[in-house]
């Protein structure tokens, strides 16, 4: 049952003149994006720029002070999360949310339920319509750990799986609710350099099945050598955007970082190939 997007032609989201404040720290000021209803879109920038506050506004998690979030064209202001979730964007969060004591398959299954239909009608019914669904839905989960190269662990604990292993499985997860935009809120954090080259195949082929990704990522080569647009978020403001090249050179990206304690990132970036850190090293295998 293979559940293929057709690739999306235009933008599937849009950010118009976004603010944030708490208090009076303006966190977000005027900040817009066109995130393209297909490709690898990536958002970068100092720690505490206001990165995941640009994903916690998309879903619903806070509401913008100022400014709309389109998605499809239609104005989120006001939805809850789980509508959001039911409008086509999922998410996976920098802190692994799984849960642990629950099989691989049952995770998925999870993130499937909000997208079975089980009709409220006579028990006799919802009992053949349960099993129906139940047996659509756990194929489905286990197509979507395929994605991810986990298939092979979909009945054991998640608690048994590697850390890189977890992540992969997240991204199962957040598939499961059938996306048309996924959000990867620092998908490779923590990960050795093996497991980056592992999940950088699996996010590249889950973008050529035609759906929107959209990342926020510390890691330069990992972002350039996956995105096809970049965006550099410093102090709640868009300072530049534009390809691989053009952010890796640019001198206002180049001072955002300088100083900072994550500035050895743009330094990696601007002396390694795109994708160099996924290389596996000391032996480690994709
Ligand atoms: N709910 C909140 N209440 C108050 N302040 C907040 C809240 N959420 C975020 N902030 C503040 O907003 C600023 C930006 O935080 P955010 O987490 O969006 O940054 P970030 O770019 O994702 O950082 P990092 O790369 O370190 O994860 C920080 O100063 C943070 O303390």
């Amino acid at each position: 049952m293979t559940q293929a997007h057709q690739p999306q032609a235009g933008n599937v989201l849009a950010l118009e003149n976004v603010s944030r404040s708490f208090g009076g720290l303006h966190v977000l000021q005027d900040v817009s994006l066109a995130i393209p209803g297909q490709g690898i879109f990536g958002l970068i920038g100092p720690n505490g720029a206001g990165k995941t506050t640009v994903f916690n506004l998309i879903t619903g998690l806070l509401p913008p002070s100022g400014g709309a979030i389109r998605f499809d064209g239609r104005d989120l202001a006001g939805m809850k999360p789980h509508d959001i979730t039911r409008l086509g964007i999922a998410r996976t969060f920098q802190n692994i949310r799984l849960f642990k004591e629950m099989t691989l398959l049952e995770n998925v299954m999870i993130g499937l339920h909000s997208r079975l239909d089980y009709p409220a009608v006579s028990s006799l019914w919802v009992g053949s319509a349960f099993r129906r669904e139940e047996k659509r839905g756990r194929a489905r989960a286990l197509e979507l750990l395929s994605w991810v190269r986990l298939e092979d662990k979909a009945h054991l604990l998640a608690d048994h799986l590697s850390y890189g292993e977890q992540r992969k499985l997240e991204l199962a997860r957040a598939l499961a609710t059938d996306p048309r935009l996924l959000l990867l809120d620092e998908p490779v954090a923590g990960m050795n350099s093996g497991e980056k080259q592992d999940l950088m195949q699996d996010i590249q082929r889950i973008a050529e099945r035609g759906y929107a990704i959209f990342m926020i990522e510390h890691d330069m080569p990992f972002v350039m050598g996956l995105c096809q647009d970049i965006a550099v978020l410093n102090f709640g403001r868009i300072i530049a955007q534009g390809d691989a090249e053009h952010i890796r050179t640019n001198p206002q990206v180049i001072e955002a970082y300088l100083g900072r304690d994550d500035d050895d990132d743009i330094a990696q970036a601007q002396t390694q190939p795109a994708g160099a850190s996924a290389q596996p090293q000391d032996g480690a295998t994709a």
